[in-house]
């Protein structure tokens, strides 16, 4: 599948998900298309990771529908995952390789051989310094470690991209860096499923942000026009929410 693909890419309708005897998702209902930014914020517990570990098909609802590019994650996990690029809140990618040979192996993993120089174009659009291209990644930073994650996204073609907490961590600099470059993928026609407590971030480049409580969407913010979100507007619903959990 290609990413200038349109149509619905993430869908999960009527969620249910319980651990023993602990209800965590309670009729989650959201979907993303392609070329779209979906935040997902919650408070600790909210159900974030589980909506993330649904979607990667870690776990299996007990009902409802979950879809990934049109897959079941839960009973085709490997079709769902070839559709996917996930980045964690901490990247895990080879220490002793370089960025370019972790790419290339990871890649070749996916069953993907991309020439050498479309490598370094991947890096060259996440703004990965040159000089960085081929040194170890022992020592790279939070958000350098990203940048190559995602360039890996890129060179894969996947119209599904899943970010897990992508700002924690970062400077303002990096994160305003990390933004532009999710913004750039979602242009190209990735949905893009965001799970933050960052609300700024989520302000500067989501089209929607959804507010989880106890395992459901209670509210959610779409983007209007220049203006984009009211900021302290949302920030008030949030610390709701957060205060109501
Ligand atoms: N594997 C598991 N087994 C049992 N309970 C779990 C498991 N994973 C999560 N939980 C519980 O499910 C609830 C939701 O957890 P989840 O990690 O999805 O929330 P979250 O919104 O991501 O929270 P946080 O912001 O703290 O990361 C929590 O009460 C958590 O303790």
């Amino acid at each position: 599948m290609s990413l200038t693909a349109t149509g619905q890419r993430i869908l999960l309708s009527d969620v249910h998900l319980s651990y023993a005897s602990q209800s965590v998702l309670r009729g989650l209902a959201l979907h993303v298309d392609a070329g779209e930014i979906y935040a997902l914020l919650g408070g600790n517990g909210a159900g974030k990771s589980t909506t993330m570990s649904t979607l990667l098909g870690f776990v299996r609802p007990d009902s409802g529908t979950v879809l990934v590019a049109g897959h079941d994650p839960a009973a085709e996990p490997e079709k769902a995952r070839e559709q996917v690029a996930y980045v964690p809140e901490n990247v895990a990618l080879y220490e002793h390789l370089t960025a370019r040979e972790n790419a290339a192996y990871l890649l070749a993993l996916a069953g993907r051989h991309p020439v050498p120089d479309a490598i370094d174009g991947a890096f060259e659009a996440t703004g990965l310094q040159a000089a960085a291209w081929s040194k170890r990644l022992a020592g790279f930073s939070k958000g350098m470690r990203q940048k190559v994650a995602i360039a890996i996204a890129l060179l894969r073609e996947v119209p599904v991209l899943l970010l897990d907490e992508p700002s924690s961590g970062l400077d303002p600099r990096a994160t305003a860096d990390f933004n532009k470059l999710v913004h750039d993928v979602a242009r190209k026609g990735a949905a893009v499923l965001m799970v933050t407590h960052d609300l700024l971030s989520a302000a500067d480049i989501a089209d929607r942000i959804g507010f989880l409580e106890s395992g459901r969407i209670v509210d959610e913010a779409c983007a209007q026009g220049e203006e984009r979100f009211d900021v302290r507007e949302l920030h008030r619903k949030f610390a709701r929410e957060v205060a109501a959990a």
